[in-house]
Formats: C-alpha cells, structure tokens, sequence
C-alpha cells in the first residue's frame, strides 16, 4: 500500500464563532487523486488551506510528506505546489512573467519550457493574465503551481466557470502530471468529474468529514442503485 503523503488529524479552525473546521482526521496516499467535496462554506478551502501550510489549524496536527507543518513550513512549500481559487493577484503581469516570478521563489525548478510545452501556453506567453479566458487564466495557474516540480499538487476548485471543453482540457493537462505519479488534492462543485477522476472523494459537511472513499464504493452504499455522485452528494453533504 502506497504511503501516505498528508496526514490531518483532528484539526479546527474557527474563525471568531465560525466553526470551519471541526475535527477532520484523512490520510492522502502518495499517487493518489483525492477529491474534495461539499456545499459552498462546507469547509473545503479551509481544510486545503490547512494542509498547504496557508493557516493554523487552532489545534490537531498538520503532517506533510513526513513533516510536521507547524516545525517544517518552509521545507513543505518548496515541495508542494498550490493552485488557488481565481485571484486577481497576477492579473497584471503577463503569463511569461508570472511564470520567471514564481519561478524565482523556489530552490527545486522544473523547466519551464517543458511546462508551458505540456499545458500549451506558448501562444500565450506575452499576454496579461487578465486578458485571457477563464480556461487559459487557469492553465495559467496550473502552470505556476508546477514549477517548483512539486510532489504534492492542490487545486481549489480549478475548474470553477470553464465552460465543459474547457474543463475537459484542463483535467488533460492534470492527468498528464497524475500519470508521474503526483499526489494531486482538488476541491469541486462538479460531481461528474469528481466521479470520473478522484481515486478518493472526501466528504465535508458543516467542517467535518462525513465519509472518504472511492467514488464507486459510495455510489454502491447508496438504497438508490442507478445511484450517482449527485445522490451521493444529496445524502452526505446537503442539509436535511
Ligand atoms: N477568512 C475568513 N474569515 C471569516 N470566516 C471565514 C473565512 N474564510 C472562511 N470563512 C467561513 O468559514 C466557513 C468555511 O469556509 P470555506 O471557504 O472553508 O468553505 P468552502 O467549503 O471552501 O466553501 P465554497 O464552496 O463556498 O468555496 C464559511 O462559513 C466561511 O464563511
């Protein structure tokens, strides 16, 4: 069994009475793709946030790639590679840019070449972020979130408003880095792709984990047999 790369255990994060965080223990094995699911404030961001090293959770532990977040921050981020939610941060500056800037922030560089070859940016290079569509803003990201040849790869929901060929494209783009063997952690919205490319799907319901498992194990636990991820998401993470 392959070792694990993250291990959480029993981690909050509040935030003033907003409990986002309740008490998540999950282990993320090395090569795995582990989907991240649930409603809008469930506490999927947090959580990933969390295992990037990006907040304190108030208590638990934080272990990454056999590191303790709290003694080895600097070391884990220069082994893991971040994707976050559109942020208009970098809209100002060309992809070309963003891409030397990021790569100056790190010890470990992959070719950037190869990078921008692999996620087919090269037309792209001398235009503005901001300019982009939503689709080449996020390869973009993607792009930034490579660069140090990270070993473990987060994507906060990183095809959020990609129109369908747009979100087919992009999870090519993933799946090459998945085929390396990189251990990728994504949160989405969209239970489809959620079903067809997540190893694992970890549940998350009002800040704790309400199951974690292979998409086709919690489609069977379901009463319903034509059951889907949508009636899996209906059951596990919707209020009722
Ligand atoms: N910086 C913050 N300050 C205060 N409250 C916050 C902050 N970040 C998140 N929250 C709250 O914590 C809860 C969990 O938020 P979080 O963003 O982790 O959820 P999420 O599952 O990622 O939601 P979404 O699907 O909408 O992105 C929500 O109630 C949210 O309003």
């Amino acid at each position: 069994m392959n070792k694990s790369v993250i291990e959480l255990t029993n981690i909050v994060k509040s935030y003033g009475n907003v409990k986002a965080v309740d008490g998540i223990s999950l282990q993320v094995k090395k090569g795995e793709v582990l989907g991240i699911i649930g409603a809008n404030g469930a506490g999927k961001s947090t959580t990933l946030e969390i295992m990037m090293g990006l907040r304190k959770p108030d208590s638990g532990s934080v272990k990454v790639l056999d590191m303790d977040m709290t003694v080895a921050s600097d070391e884990i981020k220069q082994k893991i590679g971040i994707q976050l939610q559109q942020t208009a941060l970098y809209d100002r500056i060309k992809v070309k840019e963003a891409l030397e800037l990021f790569s100056s922030y790190y010890v470990k560089k992959r070719d950037i070449k190869e990078i921008i070859q692999t996620l087919g940016l090269e037309p792209y290079l001398n235009k503005y972020v901001k300019n982009l569509s939503g689709g080449w803003q996020q390869r973009t990201s993607l792009a930034l979130a490579l660069i140090n040849d990270p070993e473990i790869i987060f994507l906060d929901e990183p095809t959020t408003g990609l129109d369908p060929q747009a979100r087919l494209e992009l999870w090519a783009c993933i799946n090459k880095y998945r085929a390396e063997g990189k251990t990728i952690i994504l949160s989405t919205h969209y239970m489809d792709e959620a079903q067809r490319h997540c190893d694992r799907i970890a549940i998350i319901k009002k800040g704790k984990l309400v199951s974690c498992d292979k998409p086709k194990r919690l489609i069977e636990l379901l009463k319903n047999r034509d059951g889907t991820m949508e009636d899996v998401y209906l059951q596990y993470a919707v209020e009722r």
